[in-house]
């Protein structure tokens, strides 16, 4: 019989909503469905806005999450109708929530991370079980709360056979490392994925992301600016390590620039190979066995980029996960709809060997219906 999960992922790259149907009867993931919904012009705004601090942020954050949670609540919604399912045939929705801060392990050791949401006001909304909250339980048992979806990654994409990594580039890029058979998968965040891009093209072209990567490819690598930018501590850190737009905002990325002659257009380049480099070289570092690169996230739709991977990696073939059976732009929010689902059976989502936890946890809150 089947087992109907949704998946809500918002991410850091502030885009809007991704949402999945699937079927994860008998520990299979059968993807029946993907619906999306941009971010309202304001809550967009406001989401960006509280990634940095500011004015009356309680107040703020308590309106953003109940406005994010109408947005969920209208994706899901989209998936019930598009399926013909009533709310009843649905075991839970797994909703991300939009992390706005991300700092594990500072301040007094266990730090935290927030996820804006209102689990409570989707469950009325929607008369379905909601999970949320994946990540602090992660950061109380030590972790980095952060990447959760390698053990998804492990369960969609390993091969007996063979290592294989998969390279997540949302806001963020995040890779995790699949050997062949029952070896111990690692997992962290590389970099900045598509954020820097996605700011540098709403600045100067006033587009919100630099579609197949067009511009980019206009201009030409600027090869001070990118030692600048790599020689960023972040990126020569030992696992397990994650990171945010706390880190890779657009202040790093004025503090950098300088003043030389550099055309928007080779900026734009530059932050594009730092993009596929970063990636490049973790691959490289931890992952060096690994001969199939999936690449997933809205960055896999980013030819430019595939296409610097590909030639950065000339041992690697470098696939989109479309080729291996789900869209790019619905692995995460599928993610999400497993790690509910291991949450109500009481199971580990996270995996200790990835975020440094003492340990496997179950993740999460559980919102009755
Ligand atoms: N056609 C395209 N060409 C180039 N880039 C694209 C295209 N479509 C989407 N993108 C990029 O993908 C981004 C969205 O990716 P995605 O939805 O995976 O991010 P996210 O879920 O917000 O991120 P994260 O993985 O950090 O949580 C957009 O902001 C844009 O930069
Ligand atoms: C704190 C947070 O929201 N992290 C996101 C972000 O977006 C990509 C990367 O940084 C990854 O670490 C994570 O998302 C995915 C879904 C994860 O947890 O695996």
């Amino acid at each position: 019989m089947a087992e109907f999960f949704i998946g809500l992922m918002s991410g850091t790259s502030l885009d809007g909503v991704d949402g999945v149907l699937a079927d994860l009867s008998d520990g299979g993931i059968a993807v029946q469905g993907y619906a999306t919904a941009p971010f309202p012009v304001g809550l967009r705004t406001e989401l960006m806005a509280l990634n940095t601090p500011g004015n009356n942020e309680l107040h703020r954050a308590a309106l953003a999450g109940n406005g994010l949670a109408r947005v969920y609540a209208q994706v899901a919604q989209q998936l019930l109708e598009d399926a013909g399912l009533a709310p009843d045939d649905i075991a839970a929705i797994g909703a991300h929530g939009q992390t706005v801060r991300h700092r594990p392990g500072e301040f007094d050791e266990v730090g935290y991370t927030l996820q804006i949401n209102n689990p409570s006001l989707l469950a009325e909304l929607t008369g379905i079980r909601v999970v949320a909250d994946f990540r602090s339980r992660d950061l109380a048992a030590g972790g980095q709360g952060a990447p959760l979806v390698p053990g998804f990654h492990r369960a969609l994409f390993a091969r007996p056979d063979e290592a294989v990594a998969v390279l997540n580039i949302g806001g963020i890029s995040n890779l995790s490392l699949l050997p062949a058979g029952e070896g111990t998968v690692l997992g962290f965040d590389c970099g900045p994925g598509n954020a820097l891009i996605d700011h540098w093209c709403q600045t100067h072209i006033g587009q919100p992301f630099d579609a197949g990567g067009q511009w980019a490819a206009s201009g030409r690598v600027l090869p001070e600016l990118l030692a600048r930018l790599l020689a960023e501590p972040y990126f020569a850190k030992q696992p397990p390590k994650s990171t945010g737009r706390d880190l890779f905002h657009p202040n790093w990325l004025a503090s950098h620039l300088g003043t030389s002659e550099a055309t928007p257009a080779d900026v734009q380049a530059t932050l594009t190979e730092l993009t596929a480099s970063t990636c490049a070289a973790h691959l490289q570092r931890h992952g060096a066995d690994s001969r199939t690169l999936i690449v997933c996230g809205g960055g896999a739709l980013n030819q430019h980029l595939l296409a610097r991977l590909r030639a950065l990696l000339p041992a690697v073939e470098v696939v989109s996960s479309a080729e291996r059976g789900l869209p790019p732009q619905q692995v995460e929010a599928a993610a999400f709809a497993w790690l509910a689902r291991a949450t109500l059976n009481g199971e580990a989502g996270n995996l200790a060997s990835v975020t440094g936890a003492r340990g496997p946890r179950s993740l999460g809150g559980i919102y009755p219906a």
